[in-house]
């Protein structure tokens, strides 16, 4: 995954558009340039309204860059080519700030839709998504729809789908927001397990605490732009 001079402003809710005449005041994010090394582990931190869910929403293609060019897993992003679009999607895992959670579904069938969706049958995915749901303290919460579910509960079972595909890029906002620290660490444990079984992983943080407790490498965006800052204390 890289940017290259990638920059985004907003205009009445729309990104906007060259011909909008950019100014560099109305950005929220200026000429970035990086790259995630396939297989590497990073937060991202920054003040609120820093521009870390637009950047993510960048990533995740539901937002288009002002300028510049995003590559994903070595393919340019193409905004409006939706065979690309849904191709590239198809490999990502995103946990959402807002969970986004089918409230007609319950926990088991939310956490396996996406498995559902690909075409598995039940008893190829039973036993995964059971397993996975017991990793986020969901094992007693299987049948229970999603609004009775408290707001760490939502966030655990949105962690669960997001993963249950063994997606190649993780990227998720605020994954902890709404569980306490020791859950949240277990959280962790999850996404760097995954992280060593190969995949990429991004998440977009406040919680200094997780940041300096699972000692990976932490990329800060301060006004637009993106520093890399090395933790080199914690625990892995
Ligand atoms: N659709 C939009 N239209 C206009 N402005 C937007 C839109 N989405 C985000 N913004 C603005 O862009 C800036 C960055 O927002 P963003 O949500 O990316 O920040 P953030 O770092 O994720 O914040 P937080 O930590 O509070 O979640 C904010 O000033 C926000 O108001």
């Amino acid at each position: 995954m890289a940017f290259h001079g990638v920059s985004l402003g907003y205009d009445l809710g729309m990104p906007k558009t060259l011909a909008a005449g950019l100014n560099e005041d109305d950005l929220i994010l200026k000429n970035l340039n990086f790259e995630l090394p396939a297989g590497s582990f990073h937060f991202l931190t920054g003040p609120s309204g820093s521009g870390k869910t637009s950047l993510l929403k960048m990533i995740y293609l539901a937002q288009k860059p002002t300028t510049g060019v995003i590559e994903l897993f070595g393919e340019t992003i193409r905004p409006h080519d939706r065979a690309q679009t849904a191709g590239l999607r198809r490999r990502l895992g995103i946990i959402f700030q807002d969970f986004r959670l089918l409230e007609h579904l319950n926990v088991f069938d939310n956490a396996a839709l996406p498995l559902f969706v690909h075409g598995a049958h039940f008893h190829e995915y039973h036993d995964d998504v059971t397993e996975l749901l017991n990793w986020v303290g969901l094992k007693n919460r299987l049948d229970a729809m999603p609004n009775v579910l408290s707001g760490g509960e939502k966030q655990r079972l949105a962690i669960a789908r997001a993963v249950v595909t063994r997606p190649t890029l993780i990227l998720a906002d605020e994954p902890t927001g709404n569980i306490d620290y020791a859950m949240g660490l277990r959280i962790m444990r999850l996404f760097i397990e995954l992280n060593r079984l190969g995949a990429t992983v991004l998440i977009a943080t406040h919680d200094e605490g997780l940041v300096k407790a699972s000692g990976m490498p932490v990329l800060e965006l301060r006004q637009g732009q993106l520093f890399q800052r090395d933790v080199s204390e914690g625990v892995r």
